[in-house]
């Protein structure tokens, strides 16, 4: 993995739509393309390498709505963060996924990832030193319950705590720091990247067991490199579908009626955000379904569009939606 990491090749391709986002890209040519939030040692370029490894070539976008809109311009797969087990959804996920076309930026596959979060400094930074403490909103907004919000209150309780789009930008903009009074979370790795940084403690997240859920993306059919390792229980593969549902605010209606209307599919997970439509309080929710048999590929489609045609005919007409997301293995 870390040949492939530290490794650059072809450069930003032309057609991106969002070029000035890209900052990298590596693998060769005539592979297909993946767009992941960057710089180099995210642990969404980690989870994304342990997945294809390097089937793909990699291009780092500069945010994960930079990684999501490159999709069907300058990359064919974006491989993004979904939920993490102690803090919850991705927001700027799920927001994104409001606006996601079937055509173009369907969901694939998924994957998970363990991560174990580290206090990097400037070489020579001592932790008496540290004003600062960087980091991307899920590992250490003070404000949000953050991944590592427990370590920052004990050991660094006066330190000002700053939002930034990843964990290795925290990392960047600490090697960058001439004051050495910063300190970034992120993966061990970005010492390995990025010389001149060096760790001052390992394993700082609240739980010990923290894992960040990935989705994979990419239009509906084309064809996408074999996973290598995906971080899933080993076992029998299930079938997963996600549905984005947009009912009549829920005032005016039972929800538990909408979701009855999936049945007989499991629901796996619920996530719900405010939906785009100027009707106050409607809002829009990712529904994933998972297969309870073990139904064949055909099978799987043909209830997974029979469950979304009983949401629109069943649930009041005219404002309700319902989309399939994505048709995946896990
Ligand atoms: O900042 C990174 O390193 C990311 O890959 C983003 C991200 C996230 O958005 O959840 C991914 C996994 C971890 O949960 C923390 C941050």
């Amino acid at each position: 993995m870390f040949g492939a990491l530290s490794r650059r090749a072809n450069p930003t391709p032309d057609s991106c739509p969002v070029l000035e986002d890209v900052m990298t890209a590596e693998g060769s040519p005539n592979q297909p393309v993946l767009a992941y939030l960057g710089p180099e040692g995210t642990y969404t370029h980690q989870a994304a390498n342990d997945y294809f490894a390097e089937s793909v070539s990699y291009i780092s976008c500069q945010t994960i709505a930079s990684a999501f809109h490159a999709l069907g311009g300058s990359a064919d797969i974006a491989f993004l963060p979904i939920e993490n087990s102690t803090h919850g959804a991705v927001i700027e996920t799920l927001d994104l996924l409001r606006l996601a076309s079937s055509e173009n930026q369907f969901i694939r596959g998924e994957a998970l990832a363990s991560i174990s979060h580290c206090l990097v400094v400037r070489k020579g930074t001592k932790f008496e030193n540290i004003q600062t403490v960087l980091s991307h909103e899920q590992v250490g907004e003070s404000k949000a319950l953050g991944q590592c919000s427990a370590f920052i209150k004990d050991r660094l309780p006066s330190a000002r705590t700053v939002k930034t789009v990843s964990t290795a930008a925290a990392a960047q903009q600490v090697l960058r720091d001439s004051t050495s009074t910063s300190a970034a979370i992120c993966s061990s790795l970005c010492t390995k990247l990025y010389p001149g940084l060096a760790l001052l403690a390992e394993n700082i997240q609240d739980a010990a067991a923290n894992v960040t859920r990935f989705i994979v993306l990419s239009a509906p059919h084309a064809t996408l490199p074999s996973p290598t390792a995906s971080g899933l229980p080993s076992g029998q593969p299930q079938w997963c579908a996600m549905l984005r549902i947009t009912p009549p605010p829920a005032h005016s209606l039972n929800l538990g009626d909408v979701f009855g209307t999936i049945q007989p599919l499991a629901i796996a997970r619920v996530d719900r955000r405010p939906s785009l439509s100027p009707t106050l309080f409607q809002d829009t929710y990712f529904v994933k379904v998972r297969d309870s048999g073990t139904s064949t590929d055909l099978e799987w489609k043909v209830a997974v569009t029979a469950a979304a045609s009983r949401v629109l005919t069943k649930i009041p007409h005219g404002e309700t939606n319902c989309t399939i997301l994505g048709i995946w293995k896990a």
